[in-house]
């Protein structure tokens, strides 16, 4: 399979159709930021890189057309028709990548702020279980402040009329800036302290919900660097590097993060977490992952990613 991003799997079918053409269009010209325009797309679903690119694409088609001064939305071409030189990309180097404490096989670490456990390491794909990572209060702590998060994007999206962007959402999500609040900062610290990775190298907490029978398709979280569009997601802090998906909830059955190059399957546990890292954007890091179907309950997870550099 093709290294892909954070749904990489998911953004195959993930057609940008002229409705969400024009849905980007009108949210430019009543004034809403693009910033704004892809965090309603990341929460309706979209791949992270697949909305930047249809953000970018389109904007810039429409400015290039003539009919980008008049005041309504106008209809776009459907299809894109720029070709993009493809070459052969070089198998990329490995990078120094996060990596919790674990000489000495220790069945507990200090966190900065609190005692975690280890669970389950695998080599490769590198991956490590903590328990206990977050109290139970902190888990409803970040739902309860996801929640409303999440209903006010679905809303922003909704305007579109249409149903192309909602057809390819399994999952609700939202982001935190970082260090938005106590709580995010206090996590993100213990996150930096557990893994040694700089607390700037992250990204905002994502939140995720899943209903049942939702689930997030197999994807590589890195970024595809024969992507198009890869070069403006590393201008801000380069490549993902590191990935510590936490559980909010224990869903009654399913919802356990899957590695289906390893056969590995970790289950859902309130507090807990999979932490794992990839030192190159390959598939040979066996990083392929996704959110296996809830099958009853809901599933809650908070995800931090880390890149190679500072976010910013
Ligand atoms: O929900 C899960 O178990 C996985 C989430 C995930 O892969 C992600 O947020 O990138
Ligand atoms: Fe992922």
């Amino acid at each position: 399979m093709a290294a892909s991003t954070s749904t990489g799997q998911q953004s195959a079918q993930q057609a940008v159709t002229p409705q969400l053409r024009q849905w980007i269009i009108a949210q430019a010209q009543a004034g809403c930021r693009p910033e704004d325009v892809l965090a309603a797309m990341q929460a309706a679903g979209w791949n992270e890189d697949v909305a930047i690119r249809a953000l970018e694409d389109t904007l810039a088609q429409h400015l290039a057309s003539p009919s980008a001064a008049a005041p309504a939305p106008t209809p776009v071409a459907p299809a894109r028709t720029t070709q993009v030189a493809r070459r052969a990309e070089p198998e990329p180097q490995a990078t120094a990548v996060p990596e919790p404490s674990l000489a000495g096989e220790p069945t507990v670490l200090w966190a900065g702020d609190r005692q975690v456990q280890v669970l389950m390491t695998s080599k490769l794909p590198r991956v490590v279980v903590f328990g206990g990572f977050l109290s139970d209060e902190e888990c409803d702590q970040l739902v309860a402040l996801a929640s409303p998060r999440m209903a006010r994007s679905e809303t922003v999206v909704n305007l579109t009329g249409g149903s192309e962007v909602n057809d390819v959402r399994t999952s609700d999500g939202m982001f935190f800036q970082r260090a938005e609040n106590e709580l995010c900062d206090r996590i993100e610290r213990r996150i930096a302290t557990l893994v040694n990775w700089p607390v700037e190298n992250g990204e905002g907490l994502q939140v995720l919900h899943y209903r049942p029978g939702a689930q997030y398709e197999p994807h590589y979280d890195y970024f595809d660097p024969s992507h198009p569009g890869t070069a403006t997601i590393l201008a801000r802090g380069g490549q993902r590097v590191g990935t510590l998906v936490m559980y909010l909830n224990t869903p009654e059955a399913g919802g356990g993060t899957t590695f289906p190059d390893a056969g590995l399957y970790v289950a859902p546990r309130k507090g807990n977490a999979v932490f794992f890292s990839y030192d190159r954007p390959h598939s040979a890091t066996r990083t392929l992952h996704g959110g296996a179907p809830v099958i009853a309950g809901e599933k809650w997870v908070a995800t931090k990613w880390m890149r190679q550099g500072e976010f910013i």
